[in-house]
């Protein structure tokens, strides 16, 4: 049977002046690819908050396994430009993820998962260029491998592909998915890129004028979705 990351049940998210949404019941399979996806100020974020227990539910409950104490996670933020005199190397910046050892020097065991990492996510031949004058998209490889270089249970990719050009986005997620086949660990993507979600996700968490819904992605009808980037009202035929 497959195991669960994530387990909530009847979980509703409110403000004072606002409800997020109301009675979400989702379960996320280990090894699994959730696309959060909606509108801006929808709720994506809360809902991860809630999850990772910085914010209580107004209702319901929510369960990681490993707990909350034992998870590993790894973030992935929005792409955003360094300036060019940022003086690490990508290796150096990946090996800022390295969590194992207090040492003011690599283990060997560290070194072994550097290098690693470094071949997983392709960057073998740009290791020791300075990240700061790296391609956009050999930057968010070395953020994707810095979150992944402790093997995490739990990668968060947060709006990590928004204002990467198109064949970049698709390579980092090809990335994912490859390192998603030779390990145990469960996708959370949010994104407003539905067509990208569509393509690599296995599941969906759609939130919208404070409804949440989920299900598998390929249930998911985009054209019962009236959504301009997403921007625009869910159709009633979906809440
Ligand atoms: N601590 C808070 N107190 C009151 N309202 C909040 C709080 N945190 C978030 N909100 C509101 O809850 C709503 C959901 O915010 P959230 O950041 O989760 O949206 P989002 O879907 O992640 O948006 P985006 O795509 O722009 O990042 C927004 O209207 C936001 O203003």
């Amino acid at each position: 049977m497959t195991e669960n990351i994530i387990t909530a049940h009847n979980l509703s998210v409110e403000f004072p002046d606002k409800v997020v949404f109301r009675d979400l019941n989702i379960e996320v399979p280990r090894g699994s690819f959730l696309s959060i996806v909606g509108d801006n100020g929808a709720g994506k974020t809360t809902f991860l908050r809630v999850v990772l227990g910085h914010l209580k539910p107004a209702g319901g409950d929510v369960t990681l396994n490993p707990s909350r104490k034992d998870i590993k996670i790894g973030y992935v933020p929005q792409f955003r430009n360094l300036t060019a005199e940022y003086p690490l190397s990508i290796k150096n910046f990946i090996a800022l993820g390295l969590t194992e050892s207090k040492l003011p020097w690599l283990t060997k065991n560290e070194k072994a998962k550097l290098a690693h990492i470094i071949e997983e996510t392709e960057l073998t031949k740009r290791f020791d260029a300075r990240l700061g004058t790296a391609s956009g998209g050999e930057k968010q490889k070395a953020y994707l491998a810095q979150a992944l270089v402790e093997q995490p249970d739990l990668l968060i990719l947060d709006e990590s592909t928004a204002s990467l050009d198109n064949v970049v986005k698709y390579e980092l997620l090809d990335l994912v998915t490859d390192y998603q086949r030779d390990h145990d660990v469960t996708v959370i993507f949010v994104t407003h890129d539905l067509p990208l979600a569509q393509k690599y996700a296995t599941d969906y968490l759609l939130i919208q004028n404070g409804h949440a819904v989920n299900g598998k992605i390929k249930d998911l009808d985009l054209t019962k979705l009236k959504m301009a980037d997403l921007t625009g009202e869910v159709n009633s035929e979906v809440m």
